[in-house]
């Protein structure tokens, strides 16, 4: 283990040290995100969690490059991808890919699911993209024909399993799944979440599963970051950070999780986990 909590991802995976990026300029200038340290192997998956407005999409956006960063280094399978030139960052960024929270918004409705996924895999110059299409929908569990329909013909749900298809056509080596269920029922958020699982047990990718909820994220992720105003405040094992933390921070989080029964939690629990192996 290194001092970001994971085995050395330096080579393989993604290392993230002492990030900072502020926004403003002069005197508005505000830094948001305050020396921010982790790693994520391959195959393995972080949660970030925090309060909204602590910095979590900030911190994937300066990961997809959407954002200046101010300071640190952000090393991906071996680049520090911030100081990279610009025509070498678009390729590694290619393996850098996202599922964001509102499948409603994220699909261009004017464009047909198949085109929607082949695009992604024209910029990779993949040569034959149609058929890894029909591949992808049926990986993500959809039938064949959806890829002559629109969006608008699909559910939340059924929305969110294509946008997942798009962020994982090209085997991207890193996933950040922003808040990806958090608008989706409970039934549809296990199903997702699920699906993520089996994918990511396929591809090896590794993903960054930024989410508000910390019962959510203790259900996907191997470790845990914490953050509060920019910071990481406590990082380790899921289990042990979100059943024992030992920043005040976090036990505050942990009490903000809803539980409305014990009961009706541990019906939830198992339905979660049944519908996770249907999935599996
Ligand atoms: N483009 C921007 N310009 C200026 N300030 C911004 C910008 N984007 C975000 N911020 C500020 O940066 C801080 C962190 O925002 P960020 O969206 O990263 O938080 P978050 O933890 O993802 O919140 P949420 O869960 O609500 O999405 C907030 O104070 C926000 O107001």
């Amino acid at each position: 283990m290194d001092e970001s909590g994971s085995a050395s991802t330096a080579e393989a995976g993604l290392e993230v040290r002492d990030l900072r990026v502020a926004y403003g300029r002069r005197r508005g200038r505000a830094e948001v995100v305050k020396g921010v340290s982790f790693g994520i192997a391959p195959g393995e998956t972080l949660g970030l969690v925090g309060e909204s407005g602590s910095g979590k999409t900030t911190i994937g956006r300066a990961l997809l490059g959407l954002v200046p960063v101010t300071g640190g280094s952000i090393t991906f399978r071996g680049h520090d991808i911030t100081r990279l030139p610009r025509s070498r960052r678009r390729a590694v960024a290619r393996d850098i890919q996202v599922v964001f929270q509102d499948p409603y918004s994220s699909l261009n409705p004017s464009m047909t699911i198949e085109d929607i996924l082949v695009e992604p895999l024209r910029v990779a110059g993949v040569a034959d993209g149609r058929s890894r299409v029909r591949e992808l929908l049926r990986q993500v569990g959809l039938p064949d024909d959806a890829g002559t329909r629109y969006p608008s013909e699909f559910s939340g749900g059924q929305r969110q399993r294509i946008a997942i298809a798009r962020a994982v056509a090209q085997r991207p080596g890193l996933v950040i799944c922003d808040e990806p269920t958090s608008a989706l029922d409970l039934t549809t958020q296990a199903r997702a979440l699920g699906l993520l699982r089996r994918i990511q047990r396929e591809t090896g990718a590794a993903y960054l599963f930024i989410s508000h909820d910390l019962g959510v994220v203790r259900e996907v992720s191997d470790r845990i970051a914490v953050l509060h105003e920019g910071a990481i405040v406590e990082m380790g094992d899921s289990e042990q950070v979100s059943l024992r933390p030992s920043h005040p921070y976090t036990r505050r989080l942990q009490l903000a999780t809803p539980v409305p029964d014990p009961d009706v939690q541990a019906r939830r629990r198992q339905r979660r986990r049944e519908l996770l192996k249907a999935d599996a």
